[in-house]
């Protein structure tokens, strides 16, 4: 009974052969898994389990066979900032590790240590037009919905700085391990005059509370490791050097509960956020598109550029 889940078809598969197929089938029909779903999609990988076609290199991907773990390296320096073509690289490598029969866990890391990732790049979203901002947007969106939605074990292995959209990444997953030391991370968006949307402050509650969210979006703050730490931000602390090593311990332990029911209870309990930010995409992309072109934003945006490139 306790397969893998692989999409609708072996989920289907293994109710029919599974004495308990009545609560599974009941479960299922209960919460109605939405098109996007990764418990609804349909595998689609090859015969040795590897498809990841990425056609640059600004994602690296790595998958052990025996354990299924596979390691995902961000990899667009300087900083790994987000631009259109790195949030499609991570969404179409989040997909095919879903698609993976063999893929049971994914480790999301940065290629340069130091730094996680800086976040959305800010120069996509400066004098651009609104309908090149509603597409960034949009992928970001798509990007998100395949991580937070993922039936694997997601970890997040912080070797370094993660503000902002590094943040958002962070949050998606199941479980972060941070670097100590003078690496920050948070959620500094009303720093740049921008509001993080519903779904984003949302993970935030979800991790640290409301009370402390609540503080830490208004006022945008970064904290250094330990204190993330001790808000629950991260789960956990590492030497920087040791961060992928204790990424890969905790997954194994993840590991030992059956990849099913763990996947399910994952799935129910982020299942209402999955569906609050599908139905209202359109209206979050608009409200992103207006808000971020508006010439006070972007006035804000041109000084914090300024500010960046003055350091
Ligand atoms: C309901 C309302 C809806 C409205 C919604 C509106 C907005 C929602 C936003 C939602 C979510 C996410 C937002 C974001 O992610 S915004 C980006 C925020 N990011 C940051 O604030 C981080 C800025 N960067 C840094 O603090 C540092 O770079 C660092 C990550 C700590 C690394 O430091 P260091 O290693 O010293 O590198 P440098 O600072 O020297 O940077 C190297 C070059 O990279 C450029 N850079 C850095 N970050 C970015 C970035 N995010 N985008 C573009 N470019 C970036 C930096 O300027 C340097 O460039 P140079 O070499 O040409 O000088």
């Amino acid at each position: 009974m306790y397969s893998f889940i692989l999409g609708n078809e072996s989920i289907k598969m293994a109710l029919s052969v599974s004495a308990g197929g009545r609560v599974w089938r009941k479960f299922f029909k209960t919460f109605n898994f939405g098109p996007n779903s990764a418990l609804k999609r349909f595998p689609t990988c090859t015969a040795n389990g590897r498809l990841y076609s990425s056609s640059s290199d600004n994602v690296l991907v790595s998958k052990d066979e025996k354990s299924g773990i596979a390691t995902v390296r961000m990899n667009n320096p300087p900083v790994n900032s987000l631009n259109s073509a790195m949030l499609v690289s991570l969404r179409s490598c989040f997909e095919e590790l879903e698609n993976d029969k063999s893929c049971r866990a994914l480790i999301l890391t940065s290629q340069k240590p130091k730094v996680f990732c800086a976040g959305l790049d800010i120069l996509e979203i400066y004098r651009k037009s609104p309908d090149y901002v509603a597409q960034f947007w949009e992928k970001l969106q798509d990007m998100w919905l395949s991580l937070y939605g993922s039936r694997l074990v997601t970890m997040a292995a912080i070797n370094g700085h993660s503000p902002a959209g590094g943040c958002l990444l962070s949050l998606a997953c199941d479980y972060r391990i941070m670097a100590e030391g003078k690496f920050t991370i948070g959620l500094n968006e009303t720093q740049l005059d921008l509001v993080a949307p519903f779904w984003l402050r949302q993970t935030m509650v979800d991790v640290i509370g409301y009370r402390q969210a609540e503080m830490a979006l208004m006022i945008g703050a970064l904290y250094t490791s330990n204190k993330a730490l001790q808000l629950g931000l991260v789960d956990k602390l590492a030497p920087i050097e040791d961060v992928q090593t204790v990424a890969e311990e905790e997954v194994k332990n993840w590991l030992k509960i059956p990849d099913q029911a763990r996947a399910i209870t994952k799935m129910a309990s982020r299942k209402p956020l999955l569906d609050e930010l599908r139905k209202r995409k359109q209206e979050d992309i608009q409200t992103f598109r207006d808000e971020t072109t508006r010439e006070s934003v972007q006035i804000s945006i041109q000084q914090y550029l300024e500010k960046l490139k003055a350091k």
